[in-house]
């Protein structure tokens, strides 16, 4: 029995699997089977010394891991043996509490609210307090419900029966929503995901039995991924574990990619600390890549600093150097990569499938994607749109499409966004009047648009719009046309306000190539061959079981692996990702090497580095990123002309933004309690320091008043 549990592993995965007593941290590289210890695990626990699947419970970072993770241990445990305790954290919350929600006044089939159920709330809350409704006011709000519930304080409010929610009380709007909000989930007993966690923690803290039931329960606790944890998903474990002490977490510091979503990899990097006691195994063998594609991970990652150093090693046999192609254009980058892929399939027997395209972000695809249409290649998009059918880019094609027809379609995908009051009523009455007249829905609009019934709506302004640009189609470029309408019809604003970068990147992207496909296209692009040739495009459908080359962002690819990888679109700025660089700085810059990172670790047998030159959505003009350059140059072949003074300019950007990221925090020239004098204040004493802000408190004597003044002003001088 034990043996069928250890076979197949190495001997560090052995003894991961057979240390099941105390806290044990397993640092596992990328690619060094910690999916396949961790199942074995679970199935030795079960198997070989017979611990109920009822007293384990097993914790992974998404709800597809968890069904990877059950398919495989039933295989080895059997497949009638309930393993409902392998489930993500939210999952885990759920079932805690449908048993003892009851505690806090919430009946066990309470209702789980998902975003579009929160917008839903939402909505009816905007229409009773006659608000108008977009969505970039909905996003702003979610973010504040989200902020309120970083604390569980309004859990106390939701329970609580004598002291009701009462938003006609406050005058603030946002605060009004906030607590409308409330009132309302709780009328339904609806629990958001952030609520799920926080149920179970106030649920823990006031009713002790309660946790001591769910704590007597649990065994053994192991954690996937674990670098990925919240403070507040590590405060859950640990609150589990804290009888029977058996907690057992795996992860790759290396790869965590959601610090920017709370994840914190300190609690794997110092586990020792919460755990003096802690064992740590090191799984630091892979089995995915070549030598080569491994050397190149680690003489990358080894720039970051926080880590735990753990020298990878792999006896797969040798393979082929890693490819770095510098592009002159990006559809040179393109075209390289079509005809590699090509090549693989024609001269290595390679299927379609075992090649996949990662990029940093989802707007990337698209020149890559116009590419494998072109040579008519299936592909599929693993977790997104293919880009020509994001609702962004179909709605900023709507609106050239009703320039060029007029047609009913784009016209009523766009009329009503942004809400111009145009709805289901009004639309109903267009179209009688439509039939009656034999017109479309267009044309009635602008004939009718002056009638009573579309008075108080924005009907005149956007057959204005539409109207003015009409007449310009066949004289301007269509990218001009695009630009104008988008902006003429207050689209482009809409998506500026709602704050989804995305999307307007991807308008960006849709208006970038239209740019570069009018000059490729030798003589003047009319609107009519453009929107056509997008149409031949598009409607080849594809079918998605088909063989096909897998497009993602490196996010999606985590935990994946595919023998052909190509990694595109490496260039300063996009990978590391600038926007954020500028938010987080040097924290981030470690992360977006690690996204890098675990771009680098999915690839099997050979791997591509791509990126061009040109510029960037945002017009900047492109370079080799600093990963590039990072890389030990022994160990890939560079195909593709890098100029010497491109190189150049290259490493002066990266090094005049190396040294923005890294500028020491200012420092308080002056010490609390100290006498100054300011120009036109006169002197003061500082009271106190404000480090987060930069700024002393300053106590000016003669006007009686604290004013913050900014540590660089150069006027204060020492009294
Ligand atoms: N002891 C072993 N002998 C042979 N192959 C193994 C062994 N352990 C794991 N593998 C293989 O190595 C590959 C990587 O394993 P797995 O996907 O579990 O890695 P991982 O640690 O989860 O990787 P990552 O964190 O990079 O996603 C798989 O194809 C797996 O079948």
């Amino acid at each position: 029995m034990e043996s069928s549990m250890l076979s197949g592993l190495n001997e560090m995965q052995q003894l991961a699997v057979t240390t099941t007593e105390g806290p044990i941290r397993v640092i596992a590289g990328a690619g060094s089977g910690k999916t396949r210890a961790l199942t074995n695990r679970y199935a030795y626990l079960v198997n070989a010394l017979g611990i109920e699947p009822s007293n384990l419970l097993c914790v992974t970072f998404t709800n597809k891991a968890a069904q990877e993770m059950k398919r495989r241990v039933k295989k080895l445990i059997g497949g009638e043996r309930d393993t409902g305790y392998i489930s993500t954290y939210h999952g885990f919350c759920v079932r805690v509490l449908r048993e003892d929600i009851h505690h806090l006044f919430y009946p066990k089939n309470f209702l789980i609210l998902d975003t579009e159920d929160q917008k839903t709330i939402l909505r009816e809350i905007y229409e009773e307090l006659q608000l108008k409704i977009n969505d970039s006011k909905f996003n702003r709000i979610l973010k504040k419900i989200a902020e309120m519930k970083m604390d569980t304080g309004y859990v106390y409010q939701l329970m609580n029966r004598t002291d009701p929610i009462e938003p006609e009380k406050t005058e603030d709007q946002d605060r009004k929503i906030l607590l409308m909000y409330l009132k309302k989930q709780k009328r339904i007993y609806g629990l958001d995901f952030d609520d799920l966690m926080n149920f179970t923690f106030v649920l823990f803290k006031e009713y002790k039995t309660v946790l001591e039931k769910w704590q007597d329960h649990l065994h053994y606790i192991q954690v996937d991924e674990f670098q990925d944890s919240s403070s507040k998903q590590f405060e859950l474990i640990r609150l589990l574990s804290q009888k029977h002490k058996n907690l057992f977490v795996v992860g790759d510091p290396d790869q965590t990619i959601y610090e920017w979503r709370g994840a914190d990899p300190k609690f794997i990097v110092h586990f020792e600390k919460w755990y003096p006691d802690c064992q740590t195994i090191f799984l630091n063998q892979n089995y995915r890549s070549t030598p080569e594609i491994l050397d190149i991970g680690n003489s990358l990652i080894r720039n970051n600093k926080l880590r735990v150093d753990k020298a990878m090693f792999t006896e797969s046999p040798s393979g082929l150097k890693v490819i770095h192609y510098h592009g002159k254009s990006e559809q040179e980058e393109a075209k390289w990569i079509l005809t590699q892929i090509k090549h693989l399939v024609k001269e290595k027997g390679a299927r379609l499938s075992q090649i996949a395209i990662l990029y940093r972000a989802n707007y990337l695809s698209r020149f890559i994607e116009q590419e494998l249409i072109h040579e008519n290649i299936e592909y599929a998009m693993f977790g997104g749109f293919k880009f020509f059918e994001r609702k962004e880019i179909k709605d900023a094609l709507a609106h050239l499409r009703l320039l060029a027809f007029g047609d009913d379609l784009s016209f009523l995908r766009i009329v009503n966004t942004p809400k111009r009051q145009i709805g289901k009523k009004r639309i109903q009455l267009l179209r009688e009047w439509a039939e009656q007249e034999g017109l479309t829905l267009y044309e009635t609009l602008k004939k009718h648009a002056q009638h009573e019934q579309f008075q108080r709506t924005k009907a005149q302004e956007f057959v204005q719009a539409i109207e003015s640009l009409k007449v310009k189609k066949d004289e301007v470029a269509v990218s001009d046309l695009l630009q104008d309408v988008l902006q003429a019809t207050g689209y482009e604003a809409l998506i500026r306000e709602d704050g989804d970068q995305d999307r307007l990147d991807n308008v960006m992207e849709l208006q970038r190539s239209l740019v570069q496909y009018e000059a490729s296209y030798g003589e003047d692009l009319s609107l009519e061959y453009y929107l056509q040739m997008l149409t031949l495009y598009t409607e080849n459908d594809r079918e998605d079981d088909k063989d096909s080359v897998k497009l993602m962002t490196i996010h999606t690819a985590k935990g994946l692996e595919y023998p052909y990888v190509f990694l595109i679109g490496m260039s300063e700025n996009i990978l590391p990702n600038e926007r954020s660089l500028r938010d987080r700085k040097e924290y981030a810059l470690e992360e977006e090497r690690r996204l890098a990172y675990v771009a680098i670790t999915r690839a099997e047998k050979e791997l591509y580095l791509t990126e061009s030159e040109g510029f960037t959505g945002r017009g900047q003009k492109k370079y080799p990123s600093r990963f590039i350059f990072e890389l030990d140059e022994a160990l890939f072949r560079r195909i593709g002309v890098m100029d010497r003074n491109l190189e150049e300019e290259a490493k002066e950007v990266i090094r005049v933004a190396r040294k923005l990221q890294t500028q020491p925090e200012k420092e308080a020239a002056y010490d609390e309690g100290s006498k100054v004098r300011h120009p036109v204040f006169g002197t003061g004493v500082i009271e106190s320091i404000d480090e987060k802000k930069q700024v002393y408190m300053v106590y000016f004597e003669a006007m009686e008043v604290t004013r913050p003044i900014s540590w660089g002003f150069k006027g204060l001088s020492k009294e």
